[in-house]
Order: structure tokens, then sequence, then C-alpha cells
């Protein structure tokens, strides 16, 4: 399973009868929902995390990565504009891209 297969799935599932799909139920309740149930996934992400439970951190981060695509998907950004991000982003510094950034901010 890839992030783009999983992209596809939740894509070809929004058009699905909410009754039998979670994918369909949660885009089903708009943009507002997705996030603020990405939010939630993430904090419990955090929360195993600091305790240090790495199964359950797995676990959760499953569910952080499938629910910041159906987030995605409900805005319209396709998985395949945040990896080009990515992209342009390989080879550069952390550092440095944080730099141009907070300089464009003062721009
Ligand atoms: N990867 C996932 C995936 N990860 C998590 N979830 C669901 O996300 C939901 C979140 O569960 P939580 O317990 O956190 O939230 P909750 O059910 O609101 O319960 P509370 O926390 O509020 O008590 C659960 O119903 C999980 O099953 C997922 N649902 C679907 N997928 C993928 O999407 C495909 C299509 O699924 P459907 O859309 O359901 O057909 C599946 O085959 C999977 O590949």
């Amino acid at each position: 399973m890839t992030l783009d297969d999983l992209a596809a799935i939740i894509a070809q599932r929004a058009g699905a009868d909410p009754e039998g799909s979670w994918t369909a139920k949660l885009l089903a309740k708009g943009p507002e929902k997705c996030a603020e149930k990405f939010g939630e996934e993430a904090i419990e992400a955090i929360i195993e995390a600091v305790r240090d439970d790495r199964a359950a951190l797995t676990r959760e981060a499953a569910d952080v990565l499938f629910h910041l695509l159906v987030m995605l998907h409900s805005r319209g950004v396709a998985l395949a504009d945040v990896m080009a991000v990515l992209d342009e982003r390989q080879g550069r510094s952390g550092l440095a891209e944080k730099a141009a950034r907070d300089q464009r901010g003062r721009d």
C-alpha cells in the first residue's frame, strides 16, 4: 500500500454511499469536519509519541495519514502537488528552507 494507492481509494470512495463507507460519510460532512477529524487523529498520535507506545503510535500514524489524505481530498488538493513541494525541497536543508520562508513572510 502506498499513499498514492490510498489517495486513489479515497477518491473512488468519495462518490460512494455514506452508509457503507467511512470515507464517504466523513467527506459528506464537509471539509471542516474532515479537518477536525485530522486534528483529533494528530493529537492521538502525539499522545502515543509522548507515551512512547510504539505499537499505538504506529496505528495512530496510519490514522493520521489516512485522515490527512481525506482532508486534502475535501479541499481538492492533490497528493501529487504535496509531493511536488517535497520534491522542490529535496537537497535543501530544512534550515535554509525555513529562512527563505521567513524572508518571503517579511516581503
Ligand atoms: N485507512 C483507512 C482508515 N483508517 C482509519 N479509518 C477509519 O477512521 C475511523 C476513525 O476512528 P476513530 O475511532 O478514531 O473515530 P470514531 O469512529 O469517530 O470514534 P471516536 O474516536 O469518536 O470514539 C474509523 O472508523 C476507522 O475505521 C479508515 N477508514 C478507511 N481506510 C481506508 O479506506 C478504505 C475505504 O474505507 P471505507 O470508506 O470505509 O469503505 C479502506 O479499505 C481502507 O483502505
